[in-house]
């Protein structure tokens, strides 16, 4: 039998075990909507065992009254009663389909949508830990899973004690000795489904583990795959992927076997269980105290009572099985975001672009030396500030505490003099703008991606703000314009071209503070300095923090900070600090010290 839970070196790691009780009371508030339902399902639900009691109960009527006194004069109004009967059990089967679908589909409905939020409202640190791919896994996979709980779970427990109720009933009616005698094997279900769905419960979670691991490493392996193929890795990720698809065949494996084994072990005790009964009700036909009608009816319901007998034990592995995904599911739900916000949030609406850090220092969770320490500076509305240092210096690590992705361990960051941890998050990101390091382009049109930065803006700003950012000539080339579809992250356009599109964005988002993180790495001399100029107009009037490595962008700078190992260690104006600091001299004396306006920076 699989390990239940990854060792460390597993792809996705087990989450942690949770109680059967405790996932019903995470669940039921998802059911909202759909309880008052619960009442028509109800309802159907003891309908559906009296009509099949019913049907049952005819069939003794035709042998004790039609087949062996071979009277035919009941033989009619028994036919059109079982038809009624069956017509009757279609409509029932039908209004409980449709009800119950509806329930449960309801349910998925707000649990996916809630979780979604939650999931999309964590912190940039949980997507930085986490592996995408086995995010998704439990957004799609486990979510369907867990339905299992509510409407097989609850609907089918009722059902199943009503049938019991029902045809317990009836043969008690018939001879409540054979009836006794029946029910005897009964504590036998219960062991064995007990020992059956511990079982269950360990291999069901290996196989969730397995799907979100295999969902991982396709996202990773699809996701990259030009560096893949370019360092011929397929064969190294297949060989990654196939370790966990048989990781998964294992465990279906095994919940096949136990499944099958279970089967049988069932079918022998209701045999023996209905042994038992035709030995005692043969003895009671050949005494006269039961009709033949009677001992046949008796067996048949006995065998439709074994079947909720059976049901009702078997829900333990059905429910052990859809608690593993539910465990996935609570363990992303209790994920609470690391940047809170506080309970009265601030919205001072439009800021003037004051940016002021004071004695920062922050670590990143996990991490053993600080992204930054002590770090101080101010930006006056308008000002552009532009953060410089080698690689790892902590400049993005600036970007991401003002955009508050993470709040600082000390010191505070201030906008027009609030904390940010005053700041609504909304309110705070509706003042920024970014452009960052790698260009985001969204599978979409070329409108679509413009009017992401401000949902709802018209047509007249669209085009205004591609043609400020240089990207109107590029576009009215494309095949159908703004209209044109450009891949998954812009795959179909240039790095320039993206860089483009997204200063468009930038710009019809009309924010006053502005976040450009190496606008142009990754271009080559002539497109960074082709986007140079729709930079300078989208930087005009708003105060700016720029991470560049690029002399031509951070000469522009009203001052240069330099970084060094998470610490400032010199300010001014680029001559200043050429005079000043040998760190910084150093950085850019490979280009020339008066280095000219053609002149690239050293790259990350
Ligand atoms: N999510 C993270 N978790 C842990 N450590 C991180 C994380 N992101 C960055 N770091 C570390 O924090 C330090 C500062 O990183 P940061 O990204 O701010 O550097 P940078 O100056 O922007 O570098 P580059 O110029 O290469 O982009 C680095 O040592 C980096 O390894």
């Amino acid at each position: 039998m699989p390990r239940a839970s990854g060792g460390a070196d597993a792809v996705v790691e087990a989450a942690p075990p949770v109680a059967l009780r405790e996932v019903f009371r995470r669940f039921w508030p998802y059911t909202r909507g759909g309880r008052p339902w619960f009442v028509v399902i109800l309802g159907l639900v003891v309908l559906g065992p009296v009509v099949d009691a019913a049907e049952v109960w005819l069939f003794k009527i035709l042998i004790d009254d039609v087949l062996i006194p071979r009277d035919l004069h009941l033989l009619l109004p028994i036919a059109l009663a079982y038809l009624g009967l069956t017509l009757a059990a279609g409509v029932l089967d039908f209004a409980d389909d449709v009800t119950s679908t509806w329930v449960g589909e309801r349910f998925l409905l707000a649990l996916r949508s809630a979780l979604f939020r939650h999931v999309e409202g964590l912190s940039l640190g949980f997507f930085e830990r986490r592996r995408l791919g086995d995010v998704l896994a439990r957004m799609t996979g486990d979510v369907d899973a867990v339905e299992t709980f509510l409407l097989s779970g609850i609907v089918n427990a009722l059902a199943q004690v009503v049938r019991l109720g029902v045809f317990l009933g009836v043969l008690c009616y018939l001879s409540w000795h054979l009836t006794l005698l029946a029910v005897v094997i009964a504590p036998m279900f219960w062991c064995t489904a007990r020992w059956f769905s511990r079982r269950v419960k360990v291999v069901a979670r290996e196989r969730r583990r397995r799907s979100g691991a295999i969902s991982a490493i396709t996202e990773e392996t699809l996701g990259n795959i030009a560096l893949v193929q370019a360092y011929n890795r397929q064969r190294w990720e297949h060989g990654r992927f196939e370790r966990e698809n048989l990781g998964r065949f294992r465990a279906v494996m095994a919940s096949a076997r136990l499944g099958a084994v279970y089967a049988t072990v069932v079918e022998l005790i209701e045999l023996l269980g209905a042994l038992l009964v035709l030995g005692l009700g043969t003895w009671e036909l050949i005494r006269g105290q039961l009709t033949l009608g009677g001992l046949l009816v008796f067996l048949t319901l006995l065998s439709r009572l074994y079947g909720p007998l059976r049901g009702l034990s078997g829900l333990s592995n059905t429910f052990s099985s859809a608690s593993a995904s539910a465990e996935r599911i609570i363990e992303l739900l209790d994920q609470r975001p690391q940047v809170r916000q506080s309970a009265t949030p601030r919205a001072p609406g439009r800021c003037r672009g004051e940016i002021a850090f004071d004695d920062v220092s922050f670590r990143y969770p996990g991490a053993t030396a600080p992204a930054l320490t002590g770090v101080s500076f101010r930006v006056a509305p308008g000002e552009t500030l532009a953060l410089v240092g080698a690689s790892g210096a902590g400049k993005t690590t600036v970007a991401k505490l003002l955009l508050r992705f993470y709040d600082p361990d000390d010191g505070t960051v201030r906008l027009d003099g609030h904390d940010l941890r005053d700041l609504g998050l909304d309110a705070l990101r509706d003042n920024v703008a970014v452009l960052l390091q790698e260009t985001v382009v969204l599978h979409g049109t070329v409108r679509d991606n413009i009017v992401y930065g401000r949902p709802g803006v018209g047509e007249a700003e669209i085009v205004a703000a591609a043609r400020r950012a240089d990207a109107d000539g590029f576009i009215s080339r494309l095949p159908d314009g703004y209209d044109t579809v450009v891949g998954q992250r812009g795959r179909l356009l240039s790095g320039g071209q993206q860089q483009r599109l997204a200063i468009a964005r930038a710009m019809v988002r009309d924010a006053p503070l502005l976040v450009l993180d190496e606008p142009t790495t990754g271009l080559d001399a002539q497109s960074g300095r082709r986007i140079l100029q729709p930079l300078r107009r989208l930087m005009d009037g708003r105060t700016t923090i720029l991470i560049s490595h690029d002399l031509l962008t951070v000469r522009d700078a009203t001052r240069i900070l330099l970084l060094e190992h998470g610490r400032v260690t010199a300010r001014g104006t680029h001559r200043q600090l050429l005079a000043r600091s040998a760190a910084y001299a150093r950085l850019y004396r490979p280009y020339g010290a008066a280095a000219g306006p053609q002149v690239g920076g050293p790259s990350s």
